[in-house]
């Protein structure tokens, strides 16, 4: 882990697809004023930077009419075909962490990189801090049905895919735990901010 002097932090935000981690970063970015950069987002302009490659590798039909790339057609294609997934991986992770470092190098303020993926697109070195998002799988599995509207085998593939919660909680420096009411998660965010403050 790199050790700053600067007072400003980056922490990695991680967790399962699912266990609440835009809704801790909502609450960090709202009442206490850090910065994000969601990785996600970062991801989908990355799709964008890797057109043509992608289009090479997944055929046109990842092409919507409008032209650019379907992310929806595309998530079909790799959630649940683990070597297409790798591929994707190899193609939009490189791309995915030079943006990040770009957007590091004008960091004014304790930054957020919020993603599942941290780890395997490189990023952990970068960060000051990790800090966890966990939640037991069932009720992850439990969200991302009934709120997210994801179908099961969806689900299960994306949380496959991701990082066990073991190796996440033993990496972490700070966990969250969002298994029970907002106003719950709301006071171990205060405790996390008065700790690192
Ligand atoms: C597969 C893609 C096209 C699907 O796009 P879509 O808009 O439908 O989904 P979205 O980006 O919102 O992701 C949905 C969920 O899947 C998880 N997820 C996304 N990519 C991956 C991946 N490569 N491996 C495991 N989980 C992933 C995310 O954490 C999120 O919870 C898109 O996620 C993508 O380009 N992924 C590769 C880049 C990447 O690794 N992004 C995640 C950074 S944390
Ligand atoms: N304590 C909670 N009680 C009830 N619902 C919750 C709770 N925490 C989060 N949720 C809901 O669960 C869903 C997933 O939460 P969230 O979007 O914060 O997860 P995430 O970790 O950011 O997921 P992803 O990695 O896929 O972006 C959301 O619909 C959110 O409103």
């Amino acid at each position: 882990m790199v050790s700053r002097s600067s007072h400003a932090y980056v922490i990695g935000l991680v967790g399962k697809a699912g266990s609440g981690k835009s809704t801790v970063a909502r609450i960090l970015v709202e009442e206490y004023h850090f910065d994000l950069i969601s990785l996600d987002e970062v991801g989908h302009h990355a799709l964008e930077l890797s057109r043509d490659e992608l289009i090479h590798v997944f055929g046109q039909q990842i092409v919507g009419p409008d032209g650019t790339i379907q992310r929806a057609v595309l998530g079909q294609i790799v959630f649940g075909n683990m070597d297409m997934l790798l591929t994707l991986n190899a193609i939009t992770h490189p791309r995915i962490k030079e943006l990040v470092k770009q957007q590091l190098s004008n960091m004014r303020t304790h930054t957020l990189l919020d993603g599942a993926l941290l780890y395997e697109i490189g990023l952990a070195p970068l960060c000051d801090f990790i800090l966890m998002v966990d939640a037991p799988e069932a009720m992850i599995m439990e969200r991302l049905i009934r709120q997210r509207k994801w179908p099961e085998e969806k689900a299960k593939s994306v949380l496959f895919s991701q990082r066990h919660l073991q190796f996440l909680r033993e990496e972490a420096d700070f966990i969250i735990f969002n298994n029970d009411s907002l106003e719950k998660i709301e006071r171990q965010v205060e405790f996390f901010v008065h700790t690192i403050s």
